[in-house]
C-alpha cells in the first residue's frame, strides 16, 4: 500500500456558517484540518472585531471535545471599516485578514464595497501593519460575462490597487483563471492565491453538460478546461504564492436544487483524498505537502504544523458519505465523478 506523510494541512478559505450548519460541519473541517481563515459572509456579516471575537466563540462553543483546530478570523471589509478596529484586532491576535466582496459577487456579499477609494483608508493601514487582504476577485457589472469576471476583476480592480497600494499583501481566493495564475507569478511581492480542491477536478461541463448540475455551481463559476489545467499546473509547481483554500461552501440542499440555487460546494468531508489523487496524476504527490501545508502558514506568517498526518491509497474505493446531515437540512458532498481511493489513516 502506497502512503504519504505530511504535516497537518490547513484551509486557507474556508465557510463555517453559524448556528446549526456551524454544528453540523466542523468537525469534517477540524478532522483532517488544524486551522482554517473563516470567511466573514454571515447574515449579518462579521465586520467589527468584537463580531469575530463572538463567532469565534461560538465555533469553539460547536467544537467537539477533544478535536483540536483553530479558526483564524477575518473582517467583512465595508465602506465604513475602522481602521482603527482592524489595528487593534490584528494586535491582540484575533484578525488574520480583511475580507473584499465586491458587492453582490457572492453568497450574502449586497454588503460589500461599491466604491473603492471609500475603502483606502482601511487599506492603508492594512498596508501599514503587514495584515493581508483577501479578495473575491470579481467584477459585478452586468456587462460582463460571468466567465470573464474574474479576468476583468484583475484589469480593472486588483491591479490598479496594487499600483496605487503596492505595499499592501493581497491574497486572490480561489482563484479560476490562467489569467489569475499568471498575475499572480507575474508580481514580484505582495501577491498570492488559493486554489480550490474543486476547481482542480472540475470545469464548466461539470455544471451544464446532460442536464443542469447545481451541486457543482460555485463562484467564481468553474471556467473551461484550460483553466482547470492552469490551476492544476500551478499547485502541483510547489511556487509558495499557491495553496490551499477549500472554499468548502455549505448550503441546504432545497437552496441548491432550486430555480435560483446558492453558489456554493461542500469539499470538507473529502479534500485530502481529492487532492491526493489530483496530486498523484500530476506525478507531484511529493509537493503536496507545500500546497496544503507549508506554502498557506508562510504566507500569513505562521509555522507550519507539527503535527502531520498520513494519506494511504488503499485498493478498494474509500466510502464517504454522498451527503451529510445538520440540524438545518440536508448538505451535498462534492462528487469528483472518480472514485477515491487515498484516505486520510
Ligand atoms: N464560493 C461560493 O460559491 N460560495 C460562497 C461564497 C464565496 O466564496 O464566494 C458561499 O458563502 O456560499
Ligand atoms: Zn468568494
Ligand atoms: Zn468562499
Amino acid at each position: 500500500m502506497k502512503s504519504l506523510t505530511l504535516r497537518r494541512p490547513d484551509d486557507w478559505h474556508l465557510h463555517l456558517r453559524d448556528g446549526k450548519m456551524l454544528e453540523g460541519v466542523i468537525a469534517d473541517s477540524a478532522r483532517h484540518f488544524a486551522r482554517a481563515i473563516i470567511m466573514p459572509n454571515l447574515v449579518p456579516p462579521v465586520v467589527t472585531t468584537a463580531d469575530a471575537a463572538a463567532y469565534r466563540g461560538r465555533i469553539m462553543a460547536a467544537l467537539p471535545s477533544g478535536m483540536d483546530f483553530t479558526p483564524l478570523m477575518t473582517l467583512y471589509l465595508t465602506e465604513h471599516t475602522d481602521p482603527d478596529d482592524v489595528e487593534r484586532g490584528k494586535a491582540d491576535g484575533l484578525i488574520s485578514a480583511v475580507k473584499l466582496y465586491p458587492a453582490g459577487a457572492t453568497t450574502n456579499s449586497h454588503g460589500g464595497v461599491r466604491e473603492m477609494d471609500k475603502a483606502m483608508p482601511v487599506l492603508e493601514r492594512m498596508a501599514k501593519i503587514g495584515l493581508p487582504l483577501c479578495v473575491h476577485g470579481e467584477v459585478t457589472t452586468p456587462e460582463v460575462d460571468i466567465f470573464d469576471r474574474e479576468a476583468v476583476f484583475i484589469e480593472t480592480v486588483l491591479d490598479p490597487l496594487r499600483k496605487r497600494l503596492p505595499e499592501l499583501k493581497v491574497t486572490m481566493e480561489h482563484v479560476t483563471t490562467k489569467n489569475g495564475i499568471d498575475y499572480v507569478k507575474a508580481s514580484s511581492a505582495n501577491l498570492a492565491a488559493s486554489i480550490t480542491t474543486h476547481h482542480l477536478i472540475i470545469n464548466r461541463n461539470a455544471i451544464l453538460v446532460g442536464g443542469i448540475k447545481p451541486h457543482y455551481y460555485c463562484l467564481p463559476v468553474a471556467k473551461r478546461e484550460e483553466h482547470r489545467l492552469a490551476l492544476r499546473a500551478a499547485a502541483v509547481s510547489g511556487d509558495a504564492r499557491f495553496f490551499l483554500g477549500t472554499d468548502s461552501a455549505p448550503h441546504v440542499d432545497p437552496l441548491k436544487e432550486c430555480a435560483c440555487g446558492c453558489a456554493g460546494i461542500y469539499t470538507s468531508v473529502n479534500t485530502m483524498s481529492c487532492l491526493a489523487h489530483v496530486f498523484e496524476e500530476e506525478n507531484a504527490l511529493d509537493r503536496l505537502e507545500a500546497f496544503a501545508s507549508l506554502n498557506g502558514p508562510a504566507w500569513y506568517g505562521l509555522k507550519p504544523n507539527e503535527e502531520t498526518i498520513t494519506l494511504e491509497k488503499r485498493d478498494e474505493a474509500v466510502d464517504y458519505p454522498a451527503k451529510i446531515e445538520t440540524g438545518d437540512g440536508t448538505v451535498t458532498v462534492f462528487d469528483p465523478m472518480f472514485p477515491l481511493h487515498w484516505a486520510v489513516a
